[in-house]
């Protein structure tokens, strides 16, 4: 089978500063993968150039053989990507956004309103279809988004923290949402800091820090221990800072 994501030797600057150190992958078609990493490692950078939206990186990106940076347009036709946090077009009501998404991937109207208002009705938002959404909460904001990455029925989807914000029972959903779409043959790439749910969906685990990869593999392949988890496996990974003295050291600051 061929890999449907291909990246070679990417390397991103901003200006001096270097946020990926030559990154090498083949991701399989069909996988869900987490892409885990502290705090600025390269994560929502690496996925905003495979969803086509940064062209100025070095190295080869290529999904289902199209070159990302050649091709933006073709990339995104067959991508959806989910961002972690966006402008949503407060003024206008998700009916109005998504059949604004939806006509940029050429979706019929009838199709876009269709589709729309079946996914978030399932998603518990039917009766807010046409509310302006400066007045939706950060979790029903992130179900419209959610909804406008996968309107189109793209192949392969990039989710940047795709439960960030949302209940207890809507992560619930979204992940078993997410596993489906897998079962229908998708590729899911995902970005998230919650070790747990990583621990528990993906097919592969990719873990980047400082721009690089520093393990890679399924959590049963990754685990040093029995009994090992994910979030221990971070930390090990990551350099293992000393979180009671840390934690002493911030609060310090009020009886120094
Ligand atoms: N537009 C930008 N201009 C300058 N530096 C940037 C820009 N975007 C990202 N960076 C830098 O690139 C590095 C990687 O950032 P990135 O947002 O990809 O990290 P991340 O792994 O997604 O982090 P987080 O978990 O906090 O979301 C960081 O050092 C960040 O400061």
């Amino acid at each position: 089978m061929e890999p449907i994501i291909q990246i070679r030797d990417l390397r991103k600057f901003f200006g001096k500063k270097q946020a990926l150190y030559g990154i090498n992958l083949d991701i399989m078609p069909g996988q869900i993968i987490g892409y885990i990493g502290p705090n600025g490692a390269g994560k929502s950078t690496t996925v905003r150039i495979l969803a086509g939206l940064d062209e100025r990186f070095e190295g080869t990106v290529t999904i289902k053989g199209i070159d990302v940076k050649e091709n933006p347009l073709a990339v995104k036709r067959i991508i959806g990507y989910i961002p972690e946090l966006a402008d949503l077009y407060d003024v206008l009501a998700p009916m109005e956004f998504l059949m604004l998404i939806g006509r940029l991937h050429d979706l019929e109207d009838q199709q876009i309103e269709e589709r729309a208002t079946r996914m978030l009705d399932f998603l518990g938002l039917k009766d807010q279809l046409h509310h302006r959404m400066d007045t939706f909460s950060k979790g029903m904001r992130q179900k419209v988004l959610l909804v406008s990455g996968l309107l189109h029925n793209p192949e392969i989807i990039f989710m940047d923290e795709p439960l960030s914000g949302l209940d207890a029972n809507a992560v619930i959903l979204v992940k078993e949402i997410i596993l489906r779409l897998v079962e229908q043959g998708k590729t899911v790439i995902y970005c998230s800091h919650n070790m747990d749910t990583v621990e528990k969906i993906s097919d592969r685990i990719i873990l980047i820090a400082e721009g690089k990869v520093v393990a890679d593999g399924t959590f049963q392949e990754l685990k040093r221990n029995e009994g090992d988890t994910l979030e221990k496996l971070f930390s090990q990974l990551t350099g293992q800072p000393d979180f009671d003295q840390l934690a002493e050291g911030f609060t310090q600051t009020f009886n120094p």
